[in-house]
């Protein structure tokens, strides 16, 4: 069967549902899917007049999600463990067989402490509407919750929501911002004071890593489309992943990271040490030097080993094997480069991917090591709310499920834009370099806010 136009396709998924009507479904959850023509997601996504709005997209492309509405929302504003999340999802996973059912979402940095309105300490949700790319085939897919009250009622709001669909607008690239002030927590004599409490000798021979970071606030005239930015973020880094989480017209946060936190496919495991970090050459030359430079440099090698040997340390109780890199590779993006090294493993049965973010999440590329001092450490010190950035958003399926480390990201406000960056301190960190590292992390979305 050839694929549909978007009206046909929803044409075909009403249909569906009027026979669903007519059924008593043997599972609580169900999804119906129609094979669509090719579309371009994200302006889709960007036309659609409903919440929340959610856009994902891997880095190596092959998986693309535009996501509106919700059938289910596990929202989670007070305190939350992960044994609680845990169940919850397995709670949820057990109503339904089909493989094809995602919960998208995030956890905060740090679920222990207050997070950002809307978004919570964690939030997950089934979307109520899908479009979906697997490689070059699509999808529209619509999701029902009939495990909770009135079947007829939850049909005739997935209709509803098919009904509200609108055709997709052509996207311009997003206007320069203007800019009426900036606003960095911590400033400099205080990002100096901390870095100096960091490497400082009895500090550091405790806790031999902390990822500070910083929050620089934009104050702006229009604050520009989320998904307009995302868009051109995307044609910047396009081996970053991509995702945006707008839940209402309040608030957005976007993200383009280049860093994965797992991505689990049954019981197999990728994961990574990315960090430490240079800019890019202006000539090839001069890009390779500063790779050589970057792949010899002490303070850099060692930022990228604490990750690797945490990861391998967290992941071997609950793997059959664990293998890494032994020698970093370069990682480039538009502005800065990277070290990095793969790791993978063979996951025990059984393992849960709530055990997976908890033994993971946070990593010392964001967090530090040992990881329960370097947080209490931000916890006392950084003077500011981290909400989501340096959190981990993505997906969980029964089969498989991916993660991205929220850095390089956004939380656009009413007049207000919100950029993360951090860096991680070690012995042999400088104030200056670091202040300075944290600028080059900004470059990117920084050239595609303003005008220079
Ligand atoms: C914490 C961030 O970057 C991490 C990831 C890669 C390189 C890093 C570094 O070199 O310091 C950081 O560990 C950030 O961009 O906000
Ligand atoms: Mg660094």
């Amino acid at each position: 069967m050839s694929a549909l136009t978007l009206s046909q396709a929803i044409s075909s998924l009403k249909d569906k549902l009027c026979q669903l009507a007519k059924l008593t479904p043997a599972e609580p959850i169900v999804q119906l899917a129609a094979e669509v023509q090719a579309i371009p997601l994200i302006s889709w996504l960007a036309s659609q007049p409903s919440y929340p709005r959610i856009y994902w997209q891997g880095r190596d492309r092959l998986e693309e999600v535009a996501a509106i509405g919700s059938c289910l929302d596990f929202r989670f504003e007070d305190e939350v463990t992960d044994e609680a999340l845990a169940e919850v999802y397995e709670t949820q996973r057990a109503y339904s067989s089909n493989q094809e059912i995602r919960y998208y979402g995030g956890v905060a940095f740090d679920r222990e402490i207050a997070s950002w309105p809307e978004f919570g300490r964690a939030r997950f949700l089934l979307p109520r509407i899908e479009l979906r790319r697997s490689s070059d085939y699509f999808r529209l897919l619509v999701n029902l919750n009939l495990g909770q009250g009135d079947q007829q009622q939850e049909i005739a709001q997935a209709q509803a929501a098919l009904d509200a669909l609108v055709p997709a607008r052509p996207m311009t690239p997003p206007t320069k911002t203007e800019q009426l002030s900036r606003n960095d927590r911590p400033d400099y004599p205080r990002w100096k004071t901390l870095v100096e409490q960091v490497t400082a000798p009895r500090f550091n021979q405790d806790t031999p890593k902390v990822v500070l970071s910083r929050l620089t606030q934009l104050q702006v005239k229009d604050t520009p489309d989320p998904w307009q930015v995302l868009a051109s973020w995307q044609g910047r880094n396009p081996n970053s992943f991509q995702f945006g989480f707008e839940f209402s017209p309040e608030r957005s946060f976007i993200s383009c990271s280049p860093e994965r936190l797992y991505r689990r496919q049954q019981q197999e495991l990728y994961t990574e040490a990315l960090a430490g970090t240079t800019i890019r050459g202006l000539s090839p030359e001069e890009d390779e030097r500063l790779a050589q430079q970057l792949l010899d440099d002490n303070k850099n090698s060692n930022e990228n080993q604490l990750v690797r040997e945490h990861i391998v340390k967290a992941l071997t109780p609950l793997s059959r094997y664990v293998g890494a890199d032994e020698t970093p590779t370069i990682f480039k993006l538009n502005h800065i480069q990277h070290l990095h090294r793969s790791i993978r493993a063979e996951l025990r049965h059984g393992v849960k991917d709530f055990q997976l973010l908890q033994a993971l999440h946070p990593t010392p590329a964001v967090g530090g090591l040992p990881r329960e001092s370097a947080i209490s450490f931000l916890r006392q010190r950084e003077g500011y709310m981290r909400g989501w950035y340096a959190g981990a958003c993505g997906y969980l399926n029964k089969y498989e499920s991916e993660f991205a480390v929220a850095i390089r990201c956004a939380l656009l406000e009413p007049g207000c834009i919100n950029l993360f960056a951090g860096a991680g301190i070690v012995a042999g960190s400088d104030p200056q370099a670091e202040w300075q590292e944290l600028e080059n992390k900004l470059a990117t979305i920084m050239s595609i806010l303003l005008d220079f």
